[in-house]
């Protein structure tokens, strides 16, 4: 459904001079340089898939999204979505993505949402009959029924979000692009959106970019990831190879009954981490190395243990440590 091949995006930055005299100079004879923000992206994403596209600040995740929207000319490299190159295709094209931005909204602030509905209806020019299934399957999924009436304004981020979504499959496109749709809700909201996400990818085949922060939309949404950094393509797989992967990292947790330090004198030092918090130790450790009955045997014969419990690695930790670019099989540098 989308091809994405070397697609760069360039921007020409003004280079500031130091001092004041540089300021001054660079006021009237300014020097430029080559920004490259997205480098060399080439991936695939097939029909039906959700795509976590996801990176650090600054990556080039936005500057992508507007290239694979239209909004932006790539500097060389192309996309084409749903075979259709979006820059040279704009008419057409906009009928097959949908798009949210969790940050700001694309509703209509002070009209009542079923009026805005019925403007994206005209401008879409979806069919009356259409548009009435349409509705009722939204209204189902994203549960619109107690807000429907009232303008944009008035409405709570989590049912904005409901609302902004629905508007962006008015017209059921084909692909979805959505940039941080659980921003600033709460738990049980963020739970509702990504189960309505996911809904609508099962029934509808929809092929959706999912841009995020959290990654636990990530862990429950993504069929894959994609991860940028500096522009670049540094991930692309599933989550289940991330963390076969990079996920070998797990914390054995001992509670003591007395405060006595605990050390591991026949592990190297450079294959745990040790954190010891009066009664409590913390223990990071490389298990595809050591094994957690190594450690807590050793752990019992130094100190007086009262409980142990061992958890692996989550994903938000796999992740700050990729980009932190650590050696995983090195505990010491978690
Ligand atoms: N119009 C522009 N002119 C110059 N530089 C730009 C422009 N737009 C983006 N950039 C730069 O390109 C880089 C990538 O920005 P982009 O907004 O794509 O990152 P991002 O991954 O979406 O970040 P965030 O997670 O913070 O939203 C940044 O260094 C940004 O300053």
């Amino acid at each position: 459904m989308i091809t994405v091949n070397h697609l760069q995006k360039n921007f020409k930055k003004t280079v500031k001079q130091s001092g004041l005299t540089g300021s001054v100079k660079s006021l009237f004879h300014p020097k430029f340089e080559i920004f490259e923000a997205v480098k060399d992206l080439t991936f695939e994403v097939p029909k039906g898939e959700i795509l976590g596209f996801i990176g650090p600040n600054g990556a080039g995740k936005s500057t992508t999204i507007k290239m694979l929207t239209g909004i932006l000319t790539p500097t060389s490299g192309f996309c084409q979505i749903n075979g259709k190159i979006p820059q040279k295709d704009r008419k057409n094209y906009v009928r097959d993505i949908g798009v949210v931005f969790g940050q700001r909204t694309q509703l209509w602030w002070d009209l009542p949402l079923s009026e805005t509905y019925g403007v994206l209806k005209e401008i879409y020019r979806v069919p009356d009959a259409q548009y009435q299934k349409r509705m009722e399957f939204l209204n189902e999924v994203l549960d619109l029924q107690d807000f429907i009436k009232d303008p944009v304004r008035t409405l709570s981020l989590g049912q904005r979000m409901r609302a902004d979504i629905a508007a962006s499959l008015l017209h059921s496109p084909k692909v979805l692009f959505l940039d941080e749709p659980t921003i600033g809700l709460d738990v049980a909201v963020k739970d509702n959106i990504r189960q309505a996400i996911q809904q609508i990818n099962a029934e509808e085949q929809t092929t959706i970019i999912l841009t995020t922060h959290d990654l636990n939309d990530i862990e429950l949404l993504s069929d894959r990831i994609f991860m940028i950094d500096k522009g670049a393509a540094i991930f692309d797989g599933s989550v289940k190879k991330l963390k076969e992967k990079y996920g070998k990292t797990h914390t054995l947790t001992i509670e003591l009954s007395e405060n006595i330090p605990v050390r591991f004198d026949k592990i190297p030092d450079k294959l745990v981490k040790i954190e010891q918090n009066d009664l409590t130790v913390s223990v990071k450790f490389d298990s595809s190395q050591i094994t957690a009955p190594e450690l807590i045997a050793q752990a019992l014969a130094v100190a007086p243990v009262k409980d142990v419990s061992v958890t692996g690695a989550d994903i938000e930790d796999i992740i700050r440590r990729f980009f932190r670019k650590e050696e995983l099989s090195d505990a010491k540098t978690l």
